[in-house]
């Protein structure tokens, strides 16, 4: 389990996190937030390359901070802009990266198949990354995070660049590994994480407003999102609806309008509510 206990960071006198503690079990673990946030430098903290003025990180106990190597070689991150050598071609990168997680030959032979096959680059080993669309090099990114099944998996911003269908051949090679590694995704976009995940956190401006499984994110507002009509939507405040695929939505315990609809409440209500600070 990796534990964050009591965690802030500034940069200058900008606090960016403010006293953050939450967990990360085995199992898909999403972090959800707008941009700015804080995702990016909690993963930063969480992966030890950037330090915090405050507070620990813990594996099974431990801070990472006294692991040091045995933590780096649980550990395996996909970064937001993950850095790709042009010139090598999808099978050369992945050896390189083979190479500097200590793996002996034959099981990086044998891990470049694997992983190239999960995100189904297979065909495209021998090419150039210089010739590869935004989506493969995204695929090929999630490869290398997944070299030697690492116990710890860090994805920042995973689905950027990939199309529709992409987003959910990654969210199938995510589900498969759920049993055996904490998975921490960090995105603001709620449709790719909300079937999958085990818990979710979500932040806003350097906080955790909450953390729970889906169910337990939903429950305050139970009952209580509307479907707000098109020919209605000028009565209300602008900062009171949000968007759920094209339909105009609203929070709120009684009835806003004589024709608002009663919804199934989702993931996505939820975020609004969290992240707007609306009150049921
Ligand atoms: N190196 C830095 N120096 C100064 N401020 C920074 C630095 N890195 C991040 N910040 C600020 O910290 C805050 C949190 O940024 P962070 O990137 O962690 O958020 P985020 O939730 O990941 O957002 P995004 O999805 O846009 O990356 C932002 O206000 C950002 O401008």
């Amino acid at each position: 389990m990796i534990s964050i206990n009591n965690i802030s960071k500034y940069y200058g006198k900008k606090k960016v996190l403010d006293n953050i503690s939450c967990t990360f079990d085995t199992g898909i673990n999403s972090i959800l937030g707008p941009n700015g946030a804080g995702k990016t430098t909690l993963m930063n903290i969480i992966c030890n390359t950037i330090k915090c003025q405050n507070g620990e990180v813990y594996y099974d106990n431990t801070p990472i901070i006294k692991l040091e190597e045995k933590y780096r070689k649980d550990l395996s991150v996909l970064f937001q802009n993950n850095p790709v050598y042009p010139n090598y071609t999808a099978k050369e990168y992945l050896k390189f990266v083979g190479i500097l997680k200590g793996m002996d030959k034959e099981r990086i032979e044998t891990e470049i198949s694997r992983t190239l096959d999960l995100v189904n680059l297979s065909d495209e080993c021998n090419k150039k990354i210089k010739s590869f669309s935004g989506g493969m090099r995204q695929r090929l990114g999630i490869a290398q995070a997944l070299m030697n099944t690492p116990k710890i998996i860090i994805f920042d911003e995973p689905s950027v660049g990939l199309d529709p269908k992409e987003r959910e051949q990654f969210k199938r090679i995510i589900y498969k590994l759920k049993m055996n590694s904490i998975i921490i995704i960090s995105t603001h976009i709620v449709s790719d994480i909300d079937k999958i995940s085990d818990t979710i956190t979500i932040m806003n401006k350097g906080k955790i407003i909450v953390q729970g499984n889906q169910n337990d994110l939903i429950k305050p507002i139970s009952g209580a999102v509307w479907h707000i009509p098109n020919d209605e939507l000028n009565s209300f405040k602008d900062e009171d609806i949000y968007f759920d695929d094209s339909e105009a939505r609203m929070i709120s315990v009684k009835q806003p309008s004589a024709n608002s609809i009663r919804c199934q409440e989702s993931l996505n209500d939820a975020y609004f509510y969290y992240t707007s600070n609306k009150k049921v």
